[in-house]
């Protein structure tokens, strides 16, 4: 059943001590953060979406990246097994929270390693990144949990940054688009069409036309707009320092039966 939720977890007070691993260490405004946040949220819940909050993981510094914790296909919920052992912690309120909202639940285990930020999904294609976050046995793992509900699983090697969807996700089309210096393997997807800005590469779907996007892809939102998109910029620079991007700040539940 379509449903419009969207789970999201406020930043707690650790966060400027978040991972960088692709970019040199800035400091981190955290009430800026925080306000950011509130205006993120506020940015889905005009389109539409009731969001959701996970309950808080205070002690993980990363935790406000919830999209890394958990993977949807259709009503099932894959609770991932982060890459970075200091983000193990943050899957815990997550899992209370899908399994609450009536998901079936579904684990990554030892020795498999996968952050959802490595997943792309394009209708039934399934695109998982295997990177720096996320094993050879986390990728077995999200085929062995979604082909049998329809998935076709297609692994992405991924080299130059953090995670698959850091490098590309698609417009409602289905076209992949990406920063192609940042893209391993353009050749993997049907359409790709590069962007001119790293953060372009990235857009949260909410719904008809619109794209939710960081406000410091002026010139991709130019050509969003103009291919006949409504490009909805939110500045989310505080979480760009951490190598955050729009998508990492919620996990969109689109197939809810509860
Ligand atoms: N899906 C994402 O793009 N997540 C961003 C995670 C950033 C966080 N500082 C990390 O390194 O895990």
């Amino acid at each position: 059943m379509p449903s419009k939720k969207a789970l999201v977890r406020r930043p707690g007070p650790r966060l400027a001590e978040g991972l960088v691993t692709h970019v040199e260490r800035e400091a981190v405004d955290v009430d800026r953060a925080g306000e950011q946040w509130e205006a993120y949220v506020e940015a889905l819940r005009t389109h539409g979406w009731e969001t959701i909050e996970a309950p808080p993981a205070d002690d993980c510094p990363d935790s406000v990246f919830v999209e890394d914790t958990v993977v949807m296909y259709r009503n099932v919920a894959l609770i991932a097994r982060p890459g970075a052992e200091s983000r193990r912690d943050e899957t815990v309120g997550v899992e209370e929270a899908v399994a609450s909202l009536g998901c079936s639940v579904n684990w990554v285990w030892e020795p498999g390693t996968l952050d959802g930020g490595d997943v792309l999904k394009i209708g039934d294609t399934v695109y998982v990144g295997r990177g720096g976050r996320t094993n050879a046995a986390g990728v077995q793992q999200v085929r062995a949990a979604f082909e049998p509900l329809g998935a076709r699983v297609v692994a992405a090697p991924v080299t130059k940054v953090l995670h698959l969807k850091s490098a590309v996700t698609a417009l409602p089309d289905g076209t992949v688009v990406g920063r192609v210096p940042n893209v391993d393997a353009p050749s993997l997807f049907p359409r790709f069409l590069p962007v001119p800005e790293e953060s372009g590469a990235h857009v949260v779907l909410l719904g008809g036309d619109k794209l939710l996007m960081a406000s410091s892809a002026p010139r991709t939102a130019e050509l969003f707009a103009d291919l006949g998109y409504e490009p909805v910029p939110v500045d989310i620079g505080e979480f760009e320092k951490l190598e955050g991007c729009v998508t990492c700040l919620s996990v969109r539940l689109r197939e809810l039966y509860a």
